[in-house]
Formats: C-alpha cells, structure tokens, sequence
C-alpha cells in the first residue's frame, strides 16, 4: 500500500509531496474508456480507497500531534513567564514639561522625587516613546492561548489621563488593544483548519457596582426612565465556577468589520452613558467580552471548548487618594477604591496561591472570577504619566502593581536562573514555530491529497459515463453529488447492471451517501426553521457558519442571525436604529436554554 501511493509521489514519512511531484490529471489518459484496462480501473479505485482511508488519516492524526504538541509549548511558555503578568506603560511626554523623574529599562523603573528614589520591577516596562504595535507585540501570544481554551484577562489600570482608553482602544491611526485583538482572532482563526470557531461579543459598564450593557438600545433622556431595563445585571455563576451575565447582549462576530461596528457602538453608548450620568468618565470600568467556542470537530470531532477574553478599561485610580471629596464624588470614589482593591486583593491571593480567593468582595471581581484564577492568563498595564507633578500618584500606582505581582519570582532569581529561564523559553518558541509550520505542510498535503482524489474519483465517473462499452448510465446529478431523490432511478439501474466488483458500492459508501441525504436534508429544514426561529436554533447551526465563513460562501449569517439582533439594527456608522426583531440572547451556549424564557421576558418588557 505504501508502496502504491509513494508511486503516486506521496511521501508519507516526509509528508513534504509537492504538486509537481504528483501524478499528471489522469483524466485526459482515461477518457476513453478502451484505454483504461480493467485491472488498472482496479488499481486507480484501490488507490482512491488507501488516499481517503490511509493517507487521509495519517494526517489527520498528524495534525492532530502537531497541533497539541504546538499547545504544549505554548502553555510551558505562558507558565515559566507566569500567568498573572504585570507591564507598565509611560505615557508620551508633554514637550512642554519639564524633565521627567521617572527612568526606565526593559524590566524596570524608577521614580526620584522629593529628595527619594523608587525602583520597580516588572514583568514589562514601555518607554514613552513605545508604540501602539510595540505594546499589541507583548500582547498577541496570550490571545492564541485564548484560542487554545484558556480565559483570559487584559486589564488597563492607572490615574486619570494616562492613556488607558489609549492602550486599550486607541484612535483611527492608531488602533489600540482590543481592535487589534479582534483583527488578530479572525486572522488566527482563518488560518487555524485543526478546529472550527465562532466568537462573539458583549459590552458592558460597572458604575457604582452596578452592570450596564452597552450593546442595549437607549432611548432619549426624556424617555430613558422607560427604556433602560438592562442597567442592573445580575451575576451569575454556576457550580463549575463559570461566570454568566443574565440578559447581557453577545452578539455573535462572523468578520473583522461587524465586530468593530459593534465595538464602535459599545463604545459610543460608553461615552452617551458618561454624559447621561455626569463626568462619571473616570468612575467606571468598561469591560469587552469576546466569547471564542472552538470545536474540533475539523481534527477529531470530539473537543468542544468555550474560553473568553475579557478587555478591561479600568476606572481612573486617583480618586483612591483624594480626601475630602462629599456627596456622590464620595460614593463614586469609595466605588472605584473598593472595586480597585479588591481587584489587587484576589490577584495577589491567586499569586501567592491561597486557598481563599475573595472575589465576592466587588462586582468588578465576581465578574471576571472565572477568568483570574486557575488556567487562566492575565495581563495588567499600569499606566503612569511621566510628569514632576504626579510622582506621587506614579509611585502609588507602581506600589499597587507590585502589589498585584506579588514579586516572587524573577527579582529574587539570581542572574544564571534567569538566564536558564530565558533559554527554555526561546527553545520552547521555537518548538511552536517549528509545529506551525509542519502543520502548515500537513495541511497543505492534505488539500493535495484531497484533489488527487477528487480528480482519481473523476476519472473514474467520465470512463463510466462515456464508455461505450459500460452498460451503467449514472445520472450525472448522481455522479456531482446532488440530490438523491433525482439520482435514484438511475442507480437502481445501475444496480441492475453487471457492475465489475470493484464499482459496485461498498456497505460504507452506501452509508456516506445515506448521511449525505440526511445532512441535506436537515440543512433544508434548517434553513426553513430559521426564518422564524429563535435564538437557539441559530446557535445550533453556528459550526455550520464558521465552516462557510472559511470558504467565503455567501454569508449565512444573512439567513440566520444568531446574534438575536436584527443586522439592520446596525448601520455603518455604528448608530443604533430601533428593531422589532431585536431579541436579546444569553452569552453563554450552556445557560441560553435555561435562561431563553427570561431573555423573552425582560425583552417583552421592553418592547
Ligand atoms: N502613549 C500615548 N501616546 C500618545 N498620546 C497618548 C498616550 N497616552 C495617552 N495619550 C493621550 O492622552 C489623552 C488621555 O489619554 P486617555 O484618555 O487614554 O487616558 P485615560 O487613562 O483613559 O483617562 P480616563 O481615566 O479619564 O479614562 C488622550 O488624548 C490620549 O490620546
């Protein structure tokens, strides 16, 4: 067998055949039928079987090696540089300051002010002068982590004005965090053929411990005391630990371009929120959830994983300090102070590994609870201004990332564990790359492989079509694969005839045509269902849409709408337009069931 298909140019050992290293088209050679002998029809149909059966599957479980080895590596790297990693970032200069007191290495920082001297260190320090890409770099190794299964945490902390919303959003030039984030999922998943994904979206506001969706529609303020039911979430966590937000918008993502319609309009329901409530700009967290469901039905069929990326713009820090703020500027400040420092408490419980992790000690906390603690990675930027003026607000912000990295680690290493440190770490990264680009080859072999035997399985269809010898006439609706219904006249004929041995169909060719004629079928009545349906059976067909994202059908998402919002809602310039088919559905695939008749509900209130 091996022998056969190494005569066909596959290299299996190798798994390295190149297209001119396979066999001619055969078809012109075959085409008449009285050139093809029997025994070679025998041949071509046995070589076909050992390309579906044998070749097919040894790649299939190569990549599926390759892919986990590819995992491994990764996680190892994400463990040896700890998977609550703290960056600082300065923010550019203002010219026309005076000079900083505030110097920086790759590591490390330093604050001289007031006759003292302050040195921190961290897992990562950007010098004013870095750059939007600089930062996303340090950045992009934990969302394939995320696409690999694991939450994952990026928070932007720090006072007021020090580039938070700059990091994390950034403007049209410079695209900050999360738009590049979401440029990078669908580009790693448009590459990544091991499994299929879908993600999706949410948008939410904590105000004075309180959620606000902010995918939801607003009404005018004169109206708002009617319209705005979804200002009050309530958190839920079920008994494996897993955080939902009841009622809270998600909408499913299938481009770059719709996730960042969406991601405008959160943005801008961030801001309307702000003037609605009064300058509450720096006493709020503004949180984006993007939910990645990765099944790895195109590997082994058995896998179904759900991770999120939680990206956080944290409150601004300095209301911590102030003193003898009253009235609502108290509570909001006590708001942010607590929600802050419960934030530090259970990251450095987690750090230090205690048996008790206080997430219930604020809303900010319960939320991202699932995505902190075990098997998750975070990434905090503390933000710091490089002026004389705020020294001291800097120091008590680098205090609070120290706080939170707990250091423990790299500055009481001595300088040869560092060292061997650094070497796994670059060793590891190559055993990823090196995987990539094996699984690259892999696949590439596959899709040859896959056209050899549709071109072998071609030739075989035009010799019994044109032969003049064959008394079989397949319908050629049959022999293109369409319906079943048509093609079953002719086959029964076929039958009929004196088929060679070798043609007449096996029990497990019969079987493939039989789930052929099922899945066919189930997808019309899938598509009927759809016009009318509710959220749930979009969901379900959600793999289907994935697959058709990738081989750039037309969009399904236009028959089915799984986001439970009207696309028409939604118009380019990320406005939000009023829509009776505006549903709301759970973000999480395991609680939407329990959970739809009270989405039905809350939204009937609304409507
Ligand atoms: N690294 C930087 N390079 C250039 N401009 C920056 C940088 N960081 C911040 N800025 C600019 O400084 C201003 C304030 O930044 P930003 O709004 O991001 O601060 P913030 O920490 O989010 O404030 P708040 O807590 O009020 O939300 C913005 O105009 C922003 O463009």
């Amino acid at each position: 067998m091996v022998q056969q298909l190494n005569s066909l140019g596959l290299d299996l050992s190798s798994g390295t055949a190149t297209e001119s290293e396979l066999p001619a088209t055969p078809s012109v050679v075959y085409m008449d039928v009285n050139v093809v002998p029997e025994h070679d029809k025998e041949g071509l149909a046995s070589t076909i079987s050992s390309l579906q059966g044998m070749e097919m599957s040894e790649l299939r479980s190569k990549q599926i090696y390759l892919d986990a080895k590819r995992r491994e590596a990764l996680d190892k790297i994400l463990d040896i540089k700890g998977s609550i990693r703290v960056f600082c970032r300065v923010k550019l200069m203002d010219e026309r300051k005076a000079a900083s007191p505030i110097s920086t290495e790759a590591d490390k920082i330093t604050v001289r002010s007031a006759g003292t001297r302050k040195e921190f260190v961290l897992d990562r320090v950007f010098h004013p002068e870095s750059t939007q890409e600089d930062v996303f770099r340090e950045v992009k190794p934990i969302l394939r982590s995320a696409l690999d299964g694991h939450n994952v945490c990026i928070l932007a902390y720090g006072q007021t004005g020090t580039g938070k919303t700059h990091t994390m959003e950034g403007n049209n030039g410079r695209p900050g965090i999360v738009p590049r984030a979401i440029e990078e999922l669908f580009h790693q998943i448009s590459r990544d053929e091991s499994a299929s994904f879908t993600l999706s979206m949410s948008m939410l506001e904590v105000y004075m411990g309180s959620l606000r969706d902010l995918f939801v529609h607003r009404r005018s303020p004169a109206r708002v005391t009617h319209r705005i039911p979804k200002c009050n979430l309530s958190i839920l966590r079920s008994s494996d630990g897993t955080v939902e937000i009841e009622g809270l918008t998600d909408v499913q993502v299938t481009d770059v371009k719709q996730a960042r319609r969406w991601y405008a309009r959160g943005k801008h329901a961030r801001s309307t929120s702000w003037t609605n409530v009064n300058d509450a700009s720096s006493r709020s967290h503004c949180l984006t959830r993007i939910t990645i469901s990765r099944s790895n039905d195109a590997v082994d069929g058995t896998n179904n994983l759900v991770s999120k990326i939680w990206l956080v713009d944290l409150g601004g820090s300095e209301r911590l300090l102030k003193t003898g703020a009253t009235g609502q500027t108290l509570d909001e400040g006590r708001a942010i102070n607590l929600s802050l420092s419960a934030l530090a408490d259970v990251i450095a419980a987690l750090r230090r590994r205690r048996d008790h992790i206080p997430y219930r000690n604020s809303k900010l906390t319960q939320l991202l609870s699932d995505s902190l603690g075990d098997g998750s990675k975070v990434l905090m930027i503390v933000h710091v201004s490089p002026g004389e003026d705020d020294a001291g607000e800097t120091v008590c912000s680098l205090s609070f990332a120290t706080r939170v990295r707990a250091v423990e680690a790299s500055r009481e290493l001595s300088e040869d564990t560092k060292k061997r440190k650094q070497q796994r770490v670059a060793e590891l990264e190559q055993g990823v790359q090196e995987a990539e680009e094996e699984l690259r080859r892999v696949r590439d072999q596959m899709e040859r492989t896959a056209k050899l035997i549709q071109e072998k399985t071609n030739t075989l269809r035009v010799d019994l079509r044109g032969s003049p010898r064959s008394p079989l006439t397949l319908n050629p609706v049959e022999l293109d694969g369409g319906d079943t219904k048509t093609a079953e006249k002719p086959v029964q004929r076929a039958r009929a005839a004196p088929v060679p041995r070798f043609m007449s169909s096996t029990a497990c060719s019969r079987r493939r045509q039989q789930q052929a004629a099922e899945s066919l079928g189930r997808a019309r009545r899938r598509s009927t269902d759809l016009r009318g349906s509710q959220s749930h059976s979009c969901y379900q067909t959600s793999k289907k849409m994935t697959v058709a994202y990738r081989r750039r059908d037309p969009p399904l998402s236009l028959q089915c709408n799984p986001l439970n919002v009207s696309h028409d809602s939604v118009d380019s310039r990320g406005s939000w337009s009023s829509s009776k088919t505006k549903k709301v559905s759970n973000s999480n695939p395991n609680l939407r069931v329990a959970l739809h008749q009270q989405h039905r509900r809350r939204m009937s209130d609304l409507i």
